[in-house]
């Protein structure tokens, strides 16, 4: 039996932080941002359907996705935003649940779906627990201005985007606060697991 746990959280709260210490804990990871990537790939349908929308002033010259760009007219206009969500996310939807079914069939004991708009798209039916991160407001737009390379303004734009912590934390079984840095949030994490006596698959070397 698989165990799915689902990480959600605001943007740049540590989602991905953490689960890349459970990836090497033997879990796999099922990342949607990385498949939000993978279906807007230079020649992929997902590219086509995106610029056939918003145009091809999107389209850098090596026949990328200019994301950047895009960030900046949809996280500043919600009903943009909406349109890129229903262009996107019923592929995104689509190679998330492939990934799912491959790693039940390959009996992989615990599967993280780290997905950011997780209970948007309502993908807790798949999960048996569902984490979110948080992170203390200021710290969060530190931390998305120095990854990203944003100005204020714009990372703020994205974190209003975005429904708040308290709606998250209220659908979530766990609050996971990243903002005690890894030696506040790593041992919780194993004592989750441990609590539960939920074991990883032991890591092919
Ligand atoms: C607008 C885009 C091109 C900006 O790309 P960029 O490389 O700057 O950001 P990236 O994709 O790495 O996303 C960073 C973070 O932004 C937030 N975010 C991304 N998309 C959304 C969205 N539709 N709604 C709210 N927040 C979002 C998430 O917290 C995400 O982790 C890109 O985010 C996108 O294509 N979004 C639509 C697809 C989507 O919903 N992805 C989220 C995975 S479900
Ligand atoms: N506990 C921590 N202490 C210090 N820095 C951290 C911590 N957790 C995460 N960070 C840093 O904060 C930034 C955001 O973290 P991360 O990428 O894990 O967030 P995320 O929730 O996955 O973001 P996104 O929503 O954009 O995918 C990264 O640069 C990461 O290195």
């Amino acid at each position: 039996m698989t165990y799915v746990l689902g990480i959600t959280g605001g943007i740049a709260s540590g989602k991905s932080t953490v689960s890349q210490y459970l990836a090497q804990k033997g879990a796999k990871i099922i990342d949607a941002d990385a498949i939000a990537r993978m279906i807007v790939a230079p020649g992929s349908q997902g590219l086509q359907q995106v610029l056939a929308h918003f145009g091809k002033a999107y389209l850098a010259p090596d026949g990328s996705l200019l994301r950047r760009k895009l960030g900046q007219l949809v996280f500043s206009d919600p009903k943009q935003l909406t349109e890129l969500n229903e262009i996107t996310h019923p592929l995104i939807r689509e190679e998330i649940l492939m990934q799912l079914q491959k790693y039940r069939q390959k009996g992989v004991a615990v599967v993280v779906l780290d997905i950011p708009l997780l209970f948007e798209g309502h993908y807790e039916q798949y999960c048996d627990a569902v984490w979110v991160t948080v992170v203390d407001e200021t710290i969060q737009l530190a931390r998305l201005q120095q990854r990203n390379q944003l100005p204020k303004v714009e990372a703020q734009a994205r974190i209003k985007a975005q429904k708040n912590n308290a709606w998250r934390i209220a659908q979530a079984d766990w609050t996971l606060d990243t903002g005690k840095g890894p030696l506040g949030w790593k041992p919780q994490v194993d004592q989750w697991f441990e609590l539960r006596q939920i074991r990883f698959s032991k890591k092919k070397e």
